[in-house]
């Protein structure tokens, strides 16, 4: 019988399964499949999907992310601060600050740690894709979408459209708690007009440094936490004027909190926790 060792880690309770492809040999035409197998919460381990942290010939290691329906991602925020803890820990690398390959670019991962336990990870994801190709989306391809109407489910709404490798819509709303997620989540992300799909936030202000977030996922639904979708905000309440570039700005996610800062040289950086939850063997059926 077929077994796969993973570590089942989070990031502000977004849940994967990771994969040391160092060691492990799965068959690229299945791991669709074990996706959708292995994050089953009845019969399989229960996830938001599975990460493989692979080798790489541009970077120490590689981040691939599949969305437990079995879809590939091109980035994944928390997945890439798990995937720079495990390699920290499991001594995939010895510097403190190394390169991190996704499907969308490379990108520079800082751990900070104690005794060799990380306990959290800034990762400079790069510079945003803010025009409707970067989604993509449909319309002028070089335009931006910024507080730009859309109707959804026979209501308007207003959102503003960020790529951080993959695609997101932010909606600002005055109280997150009533929020439509489920309604609008997957109506979105089937709508033509996002040919890729789209992850879906909605964003309440605080104040210029502070913003509750919900996220429904593409690919997996409502999480509790989106790295790229908190990042994504960030740059779309800066777009908006409700918030400040080169300034620390605090997410609240469902699970805790993420910093963000969209600095002025175009990064978008990104710190918060990253935790190992448990090791395990998974018995392919
Ligand atoms: N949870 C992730 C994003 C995972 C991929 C996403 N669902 C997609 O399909 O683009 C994050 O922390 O960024």
């Amino acid at each position: 019988m077929k077994k796969i060792h993973f570590t089942k880690m989070h990031g502000l309770g977004n849940n994967y399964l990771y994969i040391n492809m160092f060691e492990e040999k799965l068959e690229e035409d299945r791991l669709s499949n074990y996706a959708v197998e292995m994050s089953n919460v009845h019969t399989g381990v229960g996830s938001d999907g599975i990460i493989l942290i692979c080798p790489s010939e541009k970077a120490p290691v590689k981040m691939r992310i599949f969305n437990n329906d079995g879809s590939e991602a091109k980035n994944c925020g928390n997945g890439l601060r798990c995937v720079a803890k495990y390699a920290f820990e499991n001594g995939l690398v010895s510097e403190e600050s190394f390169k991190i390959e996704t499907l969308a670019g490379i990108v520079q991962a800082s751990v900070f740690q104690n005794d060799g336990i990380v306990h959290s990870v800034t990762v400079d994801m790069g510079e945003p894709g803010v025009l409707r190709r970067d989604l993509p989306m449909a319309g002028e391809q070089e335009s931006r979408v910024v507080n730009e109407e859309i109707t959804v489910l026979g209501k308007t709404y207003s959102f503003t459209a960020v790529s951080m490798g993959n695609p997101h819509g932010v909606f600002f709303v005055d109280d997150i708690g009533t929020a439509p997620l489920k309604e609008l989540g997957p109506a979105l992300n089937n709508d033509e007009r996002f040919p890729e799909g789209l992850n879906v936030e909605f964003v309440e202000k605080v104040s210029r440094q502070e913003f509750h977030f919900r996220v429904w996922e593409r690919g997996t639904g409502i999480t509790q936490a989106c790295g790229t979708g908190a990042c994504a905000a960030v740059v779309a309440a800066a777009l908006n004027n409700l918030a400040d570039r080169n300034e620390e700005v605090t997410v609240h996610l469902a699970g805790g909190d993420l910093i963000i800062n969209w600095t002025n040289e175009g990064k978008v950086l990104m710190t918060g926790p990253a935790e190992v939850i448990c090791n395990g063997v998974y018995f392919v059926k």
